[in-house]
């Protein structure tokens, strides 16, 4: 059953324990499901019980806070965040300079793995419905990929980067994440459970993820809300690696004391911490970054932590951090404008929210990064996205290879 209203008739959601059943992403049944995975735990959906189409985060939290309360649910594991009534999300970076459509859907059926434990979740207009979990066709791999320029060459990317820095330089803002985009074509649609599962098994530290087209492998955690824990990971600042392991580690000692990646850094926490702050109590800051290992990047990160009210759900929380200045920059209106006007590029989903909420409004809600959009209309199509933080001491050329690094788990995953 689906509803395009904002509430549907009262629902039910049962969960009951089960046995493990291995790794998640194999058992996702079609291409349309939904994915939250890391480190072999997470939840995977499928169906559709409601969809709404929130205008802004904000929006989206009003609509879940009314939905949550008509429902009725019975749980195994009722201590375990995600394990009952959940929804996955997606949301568009700026609802302003885009037609693509944030995005909330309450799945028929979940499976979930968390601390061992795990559990199948379904949720309809009844307690009764059928526990046979649907067949699995496994995805194809997507052949003879090629690839072609989004809106900008690379060159006129480097350009844009320039632009910002002379504007940055004269005083006009602070930092701004510029973004480009690619464009893969494959000779077969594209099943984006074939990256998701790639991505899974390879960004072992980072949360991997599939809502609507949306798949990617994110390092970057918005907000999580853990009974009444909050935490998020913020990054900015990012050398490529060299495949070298000594050589990584003198990339890594440098990344740490490098004075514009620590700016850049310290733009984005701050912008975190404050936009926190009026909800949170207890905040630990760390005072310096760590360098966050992944296979394709070194990051500088900080791991921000406070105390949430029960009044601020997890999708409230994220609602106050979105956009952060680890994707649009500082000032944000400013940087927001900027970017929307250096970019040539319809960032539609890609540096949302995406992730979960459940009833109790505990979530995860990472940022869309090195991710990719199926095309709606021609599956064949997959655009991928990936933005560099400028700063006045920025290099349009060394940004730009950045970005080529911030594709790499992409491109290998669509082989
Ligand atoms: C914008 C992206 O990444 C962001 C920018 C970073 C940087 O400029 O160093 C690092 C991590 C992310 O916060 C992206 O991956 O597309």
């Amino acid at each position: 059953m689906s509803s395009t209203g904002p509430y549907p008739p009262r629902l039910y959601a049962r969960t009951v324990e089960i046995e493990d059943p291995g790794p998640l992403a194999p058992l996702l049944p079609g291409p349309d499901a939904f994915a939250w995975v890391r480190r072999g735990e997470g939840m995977i959906g499928w169906g559709e019980v409601v969809r709404s189409k929130p205008a802004s985060v904000a929006e989206a939290e009003e609509w879940w806070t009314g939905l949550v309360s008509q429902v009725v649910s019975v749980s195994d594991l009722n201590q375990t965040p995600g394990a009952g009534f959940m929804a996955f999300g997606s949301f568009v970076f700026d609802p302003a300079t885009t037609a693509a459509r944030s995005t909330m859907v309450v799945p028929r059926t979940v499976i979930g793995r968390r601390n061992g434990r795990s559990w199948l979740t379904q949720i309809g207009t009844s307690f009764g419905h059928d526990d046979a979990l649907p067949p699995v066709v496994q995805p194809v791999p997507p052949r003879s990929v090629s690839y072609a320029d989004g809106g900008l060459t690379g060159p006129q990317w480097e350009a844009a980067v320039a632009e910002a820095v002379r504007r940055i330089s004269a005083g006009e803002l602070e930092k701004v994440v510029l973004a480009r985009d690619l464009l893969a074509r494959s000779s077969e649609p594209i099943d984006p459970r074939w990256i998701l599962a790639r991505l899974a098994e390879r960004y072992e530290r980072c949360w991997s993820y599939l809502v609507d087209g949306l798949v990617g492998a994110t390092p970057e955690m918005l907000l999580r809300r853990e009974n009444g824990l909050v935490t998020s990971r913020v990054l900015a600042g990012t050398i490529q690696r060299s495949g070298d392991n000594t050589r990584d580690l003198a990339s890594a000692a440098a990344l740490a004391r490098s004075s514009k990646d620590l700016e850049e850094h310290e733009y984005a926490v701050a912008s975190v911490a404050d936009a926190l702050a009026p909800y949170c109590s207890g905040m630990n800051v760390p005072d310096a970054p760590y360098v966050l290992e992944l296979p394709n990047v070194l990051h500088l990160a900080t791991d921000v932590t406070a105390v949430a009210g029960p009044e601020r759900t997890s999708l409230g929380l994220a609602a106050a951090l979105h956009p952060s200045a680890a994707v649009c920059g500082t000032p944000t209106e400013t940087a927001r404008e900027t970017l929307a006007e250096l970019e040539h590029l319809d960032r539609e989903r890609y540096a949302g929210p995406v992730g979960w909420i459940d009833a109790q409004g505990d979530g995860e809600w990472g940022i869309a990064l090195r991710c990719g959009i199926v095309d709606e209309t021609d599956p064949r199509q997959i655009r991928l996205f990936a933005g560099c933080g400028v700063v006045a001491g920025s290099d349009p050329q060394s940004e730009l290879t950045e970005s080529n690094a911030k594709l790499v788990p992409m491109r290998d995953a669509l082989g």
